[in-house]
């Protein structure tokens, strides 16, 4: 039996709720064998990120050439990419893969606003990596920086969505966590926008929510669903990750969402 890959191409979180451990643990639970190429190495908890520790250059290429070469994969999703030159290299290894699903999720800043990434690799994702992006996922903060606009609203998120899809990827969905009210998610193609709306559920244990997310958006993908489908079942999933996210009480800061919580709804026991 062969099962759908999805790769993950992002920065190491040692507390387990964000980056490369949050996207496995998306992709084990949608039924997805997950493989890792690790950008970065965080020393981080769910009080805040202590240390960054990027990969050479070469170690980030050896990665992605031994696991696209003999195991290959059916969906990769991108996040935190700490400098430009691994920005370069990413995009560069992936223009030949084009044929790929690929999420890019431009990870900025961590939730106690420890900056991720330089301001020169913002200017290079925007240049090299969202051409090759089947959607790229920005949250408010991020889609403010990459545009330079004020985004208060659902039209402010329409005018940067637009903004954002001229960089080149196929599509762009702004994330509504920042949202006061309503988590309300926007997706444009350049054709049509479509509303992802939810419950906005009050709890301070949402790290990882956007790791999460993405990945959940790049699984669905490997699994050959179509990109609106693979949105609504993501969507679904963080926000059952979110609501049972203060059953798990890991640390004792912004603790991580819940990634055994979609599993548990859809009738499967994960513990006792
Ligand atoms: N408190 C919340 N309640 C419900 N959904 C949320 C909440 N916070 C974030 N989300 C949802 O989680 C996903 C990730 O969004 P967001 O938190 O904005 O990303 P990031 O982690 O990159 O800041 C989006 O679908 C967003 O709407
Ligand atoms: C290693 C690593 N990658 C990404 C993030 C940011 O993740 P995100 O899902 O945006 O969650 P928050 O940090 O906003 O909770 C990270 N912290 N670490």
């Amino acid at each position: 039996m062969s099962h759908y890959r999805a790769l993950t191409i992002a920065g190491s979180d040692s507390g387990g709720g964000a980056g490369i451990q949050a996207d496995l643990k998306t992709f084990t639970t949608l039924g997805v064998y997950g493989l890792s190429v690790i950008t970065s190495i965080t020393a981080q908890n769910t009080q805040g990120v202590f240390g960054i520790y990027d990969v050479p250059i070469e170690g980030v290429e050896k990665q992605i050439d031994v696991v696209l070469s003999d195991i290959g994969t059916d969906a990769i999703k991108i996040g935190m990419l700490s400098s430009s030159q691994i920005v370069q290299v990413v995009s560069e290894k992936l223009k030949k893969y084009n044929h790929i699903p690929i999420v890019v999720d431009p990870v900025m800043v961590a939730k106690g606003g420890s900056p991720l990434l330089t301001d020169e690799a913002k200017e290079e994702i925007k240049n090299s990596l969202f051409p090759l992006a089947t959607v790229i996922t920005p949250n408010i903060p991020e889609a403010e920086v990459l545009t330079g606009l004020r985004i208060q609203s659902i039209e402010d998120m329409k005018r940067a969505a637009e903004q954002l899809l001229l960089y080149g990827p196929q599509s762009v969905i702004i994330k509504g966590g920042h949202l006061e009210n309503e988590a309300v998610d926007l997706f444009y193609d350049g054709e049509a926008w479509s509303l992802f709306p939810a419950k906005r559920i009050q709890t301070k244990n949402t790290h990882g929510t956007g790791c999460t997310f993405s990945s959940a958006i790049a699984a669905e993908l490997a699994k050959g669903k179509e990109l609106k489908t693979a949105i609504e079942i993501a969507k679904n999933y963080i926000q059952a990750a979110i609501e049972e996210a203060d059953q798990l009480a890991i640390g004792s800061g912004h603790g991580p969402t819940n990634h055994f919580a979609y599993m548990r709804r859809k009738g499967l026991e994960v513990w006792n």
